[in-house]
């Protein structure tokens, strides 16, 4: 059957007929202008955080099935994160467009539409539910594929955050203009996660002027004091803030390692 990505995409290519052949389009539901989180990080003096919330995982089974949209996602803001991630795959991580739309009205930060992008009438869905950016992953398109919806999503008003996992994808987005780039820290194939992947991306990233986003694995202020030694500008956390019981608590011990940095 290959490898998990393989599948999830084979379960969007269904996804995307489906979509195609219902028009389940519907019309943007605000009107309000995108919020740029580029902007926000280029002008961020500590770690950004982009905070995701994720019920399930393939590497984990469910997550926290209890926790409500929009309970998590005021909590995240409260607690003074910089964006919202949400995951909308439903068949893998039990996410929906609904609790993207959702998070979306009721925040004032940028929220970014995690799923396996590769139709551009995802990025469309996306936009009507109230994205503000998506997620391009380099391993799931071909270059034609991957520059075609990138200037499909900015056409639209979308920041793009485009992942990469290796040297090799980092060239590849590179060849872009784009300035958003996530490291992903899990192997999407073996689900391995090793924050060293961003020790040894990021620089590179960041010599290209460009700005990184490291995403998966962290546990707590260790592991993001470690890749922003490395040079991420901000993490993506899922499953550390969807199980622990005070996000306040480690959201702002997240923050601290800058703080300590400063005081040096
Ligand atoms: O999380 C997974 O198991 C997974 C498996 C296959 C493809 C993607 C997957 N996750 C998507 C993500 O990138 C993470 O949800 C995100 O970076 C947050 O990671 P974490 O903090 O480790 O929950």
């Amino acid at each position: 059957m290959g490898t998990i990505l393989d599948q999830i995409i084979h379960e969007k290519r269904k996804f995307i007929k489906q979509l195609k052949e219902i028009n389940l389009m519907k019309e943007p539901m605000t009107l309000k202008p995108n919020r740029s989180f580029i902007k926000d990080l280029q002008e961020a003096k500590e770690i950004s955080i982009i905070a995701e919330f994720k019920r399930a995982s393939p590497s984990k089974g469910i997550i926290n099935a209890n926790r409500k949209p929009l309970e998590q996602a005021k909590k995240y803001r409260q607690s003074g994160v910089d964006a919202v991630s949400v995951l909308t795959d439903e068949p893998f991580f039990q996410g929906s467009y609904q609790d993207l739309a959702v998070i979306s009205q009721a925040i004032d930060v940028p929220v970014l539409c995690k799923d396996f992008i590769i139709d551009s009438i995802q990025i469309d869905l996306a936009k009507s539910n109230g994205a503000d950016l998506i997620l391009l992953i380099a391993a799931a398109l071909t270059d034609d594929k991957l520059y075609s919806l990138y200037e499909y999503a900015k056409s639209k008003g979308l920041e793009v955050l485009m992942e990469v996992h290796n040297e090799v994808e980092a060239e590849r987005v590179l060849k872009t203009d784009n300035l958003l780039i996530g490291i992903n820290n899990r192997n999407l194939k073996t689900f391995a996660v090793d924050l060293s992947i961003t020790e040894t991306i990021a620089p590179y990233i960041r010599r290209a002027g460009r700005l990184v986003i490291s995403e998966s694995g962290m546990k707590d202020e260790v592991d993001v004091e470690r890749v922003m030694k490395a040079g991420a500008n901000g993490v993506l956390v899922g499953e550390t803030f969807m199980k622990h019981p005070n996000v306040a608590e480690v959201i702002s011990s997240m923050k601290l390692p800058l703080l300590e940095m400063r005081k040096r």
